[in-house]
């Protein structure tokens, strides 16, 4: 074990199991989560880590096990895969749940065991608006089929995930079968017996390299009418159409996702933290004071303010994420029994949780690289490919800016009912208070209150007034004599601000909610410490607005740099112990950087010397090219 690191872990000041026990929702899930990592994975002889031939073996082995909750589905796929994607991905968390969501009881009975599937809903021409998807499905009430087709080049299905060649059952959408309703079908297509299929790859990506995203053009092709997922609308065999109870129940997987996109964002910053911090306590350079030994770069204060918020923020997004799944379960099930009443909050909340966290993620990736410095860019670090693979979740399951103005909407719309004297629950009942609060200067000494209640409160207080800005432009815009829709686009900026602090305000409140949960006093402490870092450090990224907002002077903030920078002092011995508990295993992080003993040169080297360049002393290339042109000099 590297002494750095061993030292960083003696004198904890907290139960680390405890922590550890509070991330995974008990010491049962810690268990269960562990006992699927070593006993079901590791100590698997069938166990081939991570290589193509192992996908037919993770299904079955998924099937023996018995293992079909998608939290532990995830768990024992990410000891398979890592930190990369891989290519059922999108089976299993979008193609099975819109089995589970979207089929008839016969129609789930006939398909949920027997097929692997991807979910094909882009096209190339749209993958944002929905209602301007081209793909049309017309029934023929002789045959009892819809005839599927792909009438533009615009419509040729785009991007769907994990479209092997060799099987076709996919979900997609159609355009409206009525007014503005769209529907979900499952193919029976299998290659090469189906006429009118065109299929391929739409060629190398950014990363993602483990999912062959495809296309699919459809020429008038045929599938039975029982294809059609039956659970909420219906065409019957005379051709009537049955409504479903909302036209957004179709959109029912894509909030599933993004509900569990904001948790992964946690998991993800935690994996970079992780491998950030851990190096960091090994890596020693340069110099505090003239002729000492070169210093922990985790010493640097600079390390301290790129990392130690990050490692509030994963914290944060992790507690965000289980709030997030638990109201999606909840609500999801309401839905279930018939009442959609809180399908708007669920939509709002999923839709800005997962831009919030995912925007917030992706920049944060990239500063645990660079505070890595050149070991950070080698791939031994497993930061390079982190990012690859986590950049496209701020476009895919909802492009983010697109969602953050559905959560604007819903804000906007939360806002014209208290204006007509409604009283609000839920997430934006802090819009009750909008009118009666007082928004001048309040008299506050120059030192901050640093109650995280208080914090709290001023993040509330924040978001409330971007939220009355945002609505003003669009009164402003309409008083100028622009019609709504040019009121609204000439309004976007600040809706996204606004959605973007209630996003902020969200995460703080879910934060110290969690903190007041935590009974054991160690483990109270330090969490205690990171929510006020989390929110001290937005109040210094987002100064003006606290400042516009009146719960900050101009006197007080030079106390917000003063109390980042103790906080940052604070953390510093608990750091690692705090990564410690995220209990990333090494064989799942991939990363020389991040090893759990620190040994990170001799593990660096022994990686380098296994790369296939250094198979031979002399490159093959040499003698093929070099040589031969040597000769002719
Ligand atoms: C344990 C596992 C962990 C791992 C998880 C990690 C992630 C793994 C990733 C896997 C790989 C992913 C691969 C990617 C797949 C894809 O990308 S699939 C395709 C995704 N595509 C989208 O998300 C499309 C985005 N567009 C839309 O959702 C809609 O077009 C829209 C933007 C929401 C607009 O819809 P539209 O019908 O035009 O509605 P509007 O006119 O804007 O609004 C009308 C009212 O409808 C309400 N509404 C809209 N959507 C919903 C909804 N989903 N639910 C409820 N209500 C909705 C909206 O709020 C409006 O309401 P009112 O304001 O009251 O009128
Ligand atoms: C890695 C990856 C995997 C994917 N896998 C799948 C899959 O398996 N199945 C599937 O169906 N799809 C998949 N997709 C497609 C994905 O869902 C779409 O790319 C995504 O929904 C964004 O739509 P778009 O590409 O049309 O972008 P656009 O919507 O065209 O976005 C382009 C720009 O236009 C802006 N914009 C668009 N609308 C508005 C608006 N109303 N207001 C303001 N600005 C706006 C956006 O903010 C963005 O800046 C995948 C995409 C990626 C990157």
């Amino acid at each position: 074990m590297n002494p750095d690191i061993l030292r960083e872990r003696q004198n904890a000041t907290f139960d680390i199991e405890k922590l550890t026990n509070i991330l995974d929702g008990g010491a049962e899930r810690t268990n269960r989560r562990r006992e699927i990592r070593e006993v079901l994975v590791l100590n698997d002889p069938d166990f081939d880590y991570g290589t193509p031939t192992s996908l037919p073996t993770m299904i079955l082995k998924l099937r023996e096990y018995g293992i079909s909750d998608p939290v532990e589905i995830n768990w024992y796929k990410s000891m398979y895969w890592g930190t990369g994607r891989e290519a059922l991905g999108l089976h299993y968390v979008m193609f099975l749940p819109t089995l589970y969501t979207q089929c008839d009881s016969e129609q789930f009975n006939k398909w949920v065991p027997l097929i692997i599937g991807t979910y094909a809903q882009t096209e190339m021409g749209h993958g944002t608006h929905l209602r301007g998807l081209e793909t049309t499905a017309t029934f023929d009430p002789a045959t009892q089929e819809f005839v599927m087709h792909s009438p533009t080049v615009t419509s040729i299905k785009w991007w769907p995930g994990g479209r092997n060649p060799l099987f076709l059952p996919l979900i997609f959408l159609s355009i409206p079968l009525s007014a503005s309703l769209f529907d979900l079908f499952l193919s029976g297509f299998a290659l090469p017996t189906c006429s009118g299929i065109v299929i391929g790859d739409i060629g190398p990506k950014f990363g993602f390299d483990a999912v062959d995203n495809g296309y699919l053009k459809l020429e008038h092709v045929r599938i039975p009418r029982e294809n059609m997922l039956m659970k909420y609308a219906q065409v019957k065999p005379d051709g009537s159409y049955v409504k479903p109870l909302s036209s957004k129940l179709t959109y029912g997987t894509m909030v599933f996702i993004r509900s569990l996109i904001v948790g992964n964002a946690g998991i993800v910053l935690s994996q970079c933290c992780t491998i950030a911090i851990r190096y960091s306590a090994v890596r020693h350079q340069s110099e505090i004071r003239a002729g000492e030994a070169e210093p922990q770069i985790l010493d640097y204060q600079t390390q301290q303010h790129k990392l130690f918020p990050l490692l509030a923020t994963a914290y944060a997004f992790l507690f965000a994420g289980q709030y997030m799944i638990d109201t999606y379960n909840r609500i999801s099930g309401d839905i279930n029994q018939g009442d959609l009443s809180e399908m708007p909050e669920l939509h709002a909340l999923s839709a800005g949780l997962k831009a919030f966290t995912t925007w917030t993620a992706n920049t944060g990736i990239e500063v645990c690289r660079m505070s890595c410095g050149g070991h950070g860019y080698s791939r031994s670090s497993a930061l390079p490919d982190i990012y690859v693979e986590f950049t496209p979740s701020c476009t895919y399951e909802g492009e983010n800016t697109v969602m953050m103005l559905q959560t604007a909407r819903f804000l906007m719309k939360s806002y014209r009912q208290v204006q007509a004297g409604q009283q609000l629950s839920g997430a934006v009942s802090y819009l009750n208070k909008v009118h009666h609060r007082v928004m001048a200067p309040q008299a506050v000494s120059s030192q901050l209150d640093l109650n995280l209640n208080t914090l709290v409160d001023l993040y509330e207080i924040r978001a409330a007034m971007l939220v009355e800005l945002a609505a003003q432009s669009i009164q402003q815009e309409s008083a100028r004599g622009k019609c709504q829709e040019d009121s609204w686009n000439n309004s976007t900026i600040d809706l996204v601000r606004a959605s973007d602090a209630h996003c902020h305000y969200m995460v703080l409140k879910m934060f110290r909610d969690k903190v007041d949960q935590i009974e054991d006093p160690g483990v109270h402490s330090v969490m205690s410490t990171l929510a006020h870092l989390y929110a001290i450090h937005g109040m210094g990224n987002f100064t003006g607005d606290f400042l516009q907002a009146g719960v900050l002077t101009g006197a007080q903030v030079p106390s917000v740099s003063k109390c980042l920078k103790g906080l940052l002092a604070e953390v510093r011995p608990s750091a690692v112990l705090l990564v410690d508990a995220f209990d990333h295993h090494d064989k799942m992080l991939n990363s020389v950087l991040g090893r759990h003993d620190g040994n990170v040169y001799e593990a660096m080297f022994e990686w380098a010397r296994s790369s296939p360049l250094n198979r031979t002393e002399v490159h093959e290339s040499f003698h093929k090219h070099l040589k031969p042109l040597q000769a002719k000099l």
